[in-house]
């Protein structure tokens, strides 16, 4: 569904991407891990269209993604950032109010009563101002709202970073549930037993270029691959 071919990237002068090259495939989960600094922010924002792409090419659905980010989002691809980007100044019904309008269309697969029904805490703090809610909320929120966005494709950039073990296997259980419906994920992760128990791929990027390739149950296996590629 998203082919990544030789692409390079980075920002300004600072070339990060060497020539990477990834597929993710429909209703699949592909993990990319990888050490700090490897490369894989990078290879999302240039996915999503938020660094130019200086060579190599991306496919979405056999079509060149499109070069705005509004328009890669409008094409099917929701991103949550690692930042979380939700308004900080509007409270977390407005901050899906407006993407539910924005992307909604007529018949919507995701509706803000089905965000809410998966994650009901969500429903709780509708009054609160985004700044209010804990990094966890903050997460829920982030998600619901790149879900209302109806996406065939969902991007996360590193989802348990700074949250509590609790609330990391809440979000893991979350995503599991959304697998099982057949959303089609790429998850970026620090938390290798996160990452490999929710993905069917997995690629590893070390230095701007992908370094391994193959299944997550091959990596949990193969402590040749942990060690040299992950530090593990
Ligand atoms: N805004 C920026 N300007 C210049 N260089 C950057 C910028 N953001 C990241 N880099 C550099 O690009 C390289 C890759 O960063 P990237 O964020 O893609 O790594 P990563 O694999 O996602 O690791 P991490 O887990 O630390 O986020 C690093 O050397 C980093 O210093």
């Amino acid at each position: 569904m998203l082919e990544v071919t030789g692409v390079a990237s980075g920002y300004g002068e600072t070339q990060v991407l060497h020539g990477l090259s990834l597929e993710a495939w429909a209703g699949r989960v592909l993990a990319i891990l990888g050490r700090n600094g490897a490369g894989k922010s990078t290879t999302l924002k240039t996915i999503m269209g938020l660094l130019p792409l200086k060579s190599g090419q991306i496919m979405f659905d056999g079509k060149p993604i499109p070069a705005r980010p509004f328009d890669v989002a409008k094409s099917g691809i929701a991103y949550v950032p690692e930042t979380r980007d939700i308004f900080p100044s509007l409270s977390v019904r407005e901050n899906l109010e407006i993407t539910e309008r924005r992307f909604g269309g007529d018949t919507p697969d995701w509706t803000l009563e089905r965000v809410l029904d998966l994650f009901p805490r969500l429903g709780e703090r509708m009054n609160n101002g985004g700044t209010q809610l804990s990094g966890g909320e903050q997460q829920m929120l982030a998600i619901a709202r790149a879900l209302l966005m109806n996406p065939r494709l969902l991007i996360l950039d590193e989802p348990t970073e700074g949250l509590a073990p609790i609330i990391v296997k809440m979000i893991h259980d979350k995503l599991q549930e959304l697998k099982s419906d057949g959303l089609s994920m790429i998850i970026v992760e620090q938390n290798f037993g996160f990452a490999t128990s929710l993905a069917d791929d997995v690629v590893v990027v070390g230095k701007g270029q992908v370094v391994w390739t193959g299944s997550a149950e091959e990596i949990k296996c193969d402590e040749h691959a942990q060690h040299t590629w992950l530090g593990v």
